[in-house]
């Protein structure tokens, strides 16, 4: 069967799935809402997926789920995205090398995107969510699960995502489950349809694994978990760890230096998300140690990216001027040396000694200490018993 032929299959088993859809629609009215959202995802049947989002890992999932014959809904902004994958079934800003799926389909119209969705999975930078949670949740429908593959800390709140859609989504009184999707997991690979493993939380496991059905695939493969605070924390303060990796490589350090450095972050990262009650068994998977691999030695990487040309000698602002995708530990970064302190209620310079490494990224991106000096200070440290 080609490509084509397995789309127009798809799109046959969409319309049959409409008559199902409107029976959960009803279900939902009649506030049985949890019961039917359950009974829809575990359906053969093609439900409606929105994505929130049109850069690199929106336009990644909606491809993900278009392979499995979901009707894809984007909820994008840029009108010339909107007609790029309406007409030529391409992303025309970001990975547009890759053709979608004829299930995907964009719009800007936030109504249109939402109606009768079954799943909606969010894919914007953290510092721009609450804004555009906030806007959207009247129109997602009562009991529809939110999945969030965001990665990091809101700057101006010192917030997780989990939090952020916690005070955006849920707030209205139409409980939505909240899942979240992390690990190691380049958009461009996914979109090469290169071998992928995520791992999917949420607070019930039952959801997680409802959602895990419907994206695996051959080169998906979904784990899945309840701890979603050690996921969040590990998927934000990661970035940081990239950035420090890169700048390592950028300045010429050698391996054993990088590899050091990697190691002791993922200690940091682990002592973090354990104090905030995530489990040291999701620091030491996907979300943890394997994303921390990815971002800090994957050449894709656009936080080892930020990290190696600052290492080079370049200032963040000229960095952040010549990239158009988001590197979120560049915020999170800036975000962690106000907020780890203040959780440990304790002072920046007596938290520096127990968090080296994610408390000196944001002074060198400030331009307070250089590249050289960071690394001066952390050698500098006095020896610990290793935890
Ligand atoms: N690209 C990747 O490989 C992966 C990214 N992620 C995470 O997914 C999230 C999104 O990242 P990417 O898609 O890569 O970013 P991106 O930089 O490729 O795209 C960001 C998108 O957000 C849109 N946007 C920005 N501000 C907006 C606003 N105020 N209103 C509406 N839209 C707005 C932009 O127009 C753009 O389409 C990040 O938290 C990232 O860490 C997670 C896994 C992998
Ligand atoms: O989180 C990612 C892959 O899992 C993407 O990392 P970057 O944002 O550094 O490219």
């Amino acid at each position: 069967m080609t490509f084509c032929e397995l789309c127009k299959l798809h799109q046959a088993q969409w319309k049959t799935g409409y008559r199902l859809r409107s029976y959960v629609n009803q279900r939902r009215d009649t506030k049985k809402a949890g019961h039917a959202v359950v009974f829809m995802l575990q359906t053969p049947s093609k439900a409606k997926i929105t994505v929130i989002g049109g850069g690199s890992f929106g336009t990644a999932m909606s491809k993900v789920f278009g392979m499995k014959g979901y009707q894809v809904c984007l909820l994008v902004r840029d009108p010339n995205i909107v007609s790029g994958i309406n007409n030529d079934r391409r992303n025309p800003k970001y990975l547009r090398e890759f053709a979608l799926p004829e299930c995907v389909t964009a719009t800007s119209n936030t109504e249109l995107a939402l109606e009768r969705t079954d799943l909606v999975v969010h894919a914007l930078p953290v510092q721009v969510s609450r804004e555009v949670l906030a806007k959207v949740s009247p129109f997602i429908p009562s009991g529809v699960p939110v999945l969030s593959t965001s990665k990091g800390l809101e700057v101006a709140s010192h917030k997780f995502m989990f939090e952020i859609l916690q005070e955006t989504i849920s707030t209205d009184g139409n409980r939505r489950p909240l899942a979240f999707l992390s690990g190691p997991s380049f958009a461009k690979e996914i979109m090469q349809e290169l071998p992928t493993a995520v791992v999917i939380a949420c607070e019930k496991l039952e959801t997680a694994k409802q959602i895990a059905n419907m994206l695996s695939s051959p080169t998906f493969k979904v784990f899945t978990t309840t701890d979603y605070i050690g996921v969040e924390v590990a998927g934000a303060l990661k970035n940081i760890i990239a950035i420090a990796a890169g700048m390592a490589e950028g300045m010429g350090l050698g391996m054993n230096a990088i590899a050091g450095l990697v190691t002791r972050g993922c200690s940091e990262m682990r002592r973090v998300a354990e104090y905030l009650g995530g489990s040291p068994v999701t620091l030491s998977g996907l979300s943890g140690v394997g994303d921390t691999f990815l971002t800090c030695f994957g050449p894709l990487s656009r936080n080892r990216t930020v990290g190696y040309r600052l290492g080079k000698g370049e200032r963040l602002d000229e960095i952040l001027k010549t990239s158009q995708e988001v590197a979120e530990g560049v915020a999170t970064a800036k975000a962690v040396v106000e907020w780890l302190p203040s959780i440990l209620n304790t002072t920046y310079t007596r938290a520096l000694v127990r968090f080296p490494i994610l408390l000196s990224v944001a002074p060198i991106l400030e331009g307070k200490l250089t590249p050289e000096e960071g690394m001066q200070q952390l050698m500098a440290m006095p020896p610990t018993v290793e935890d």
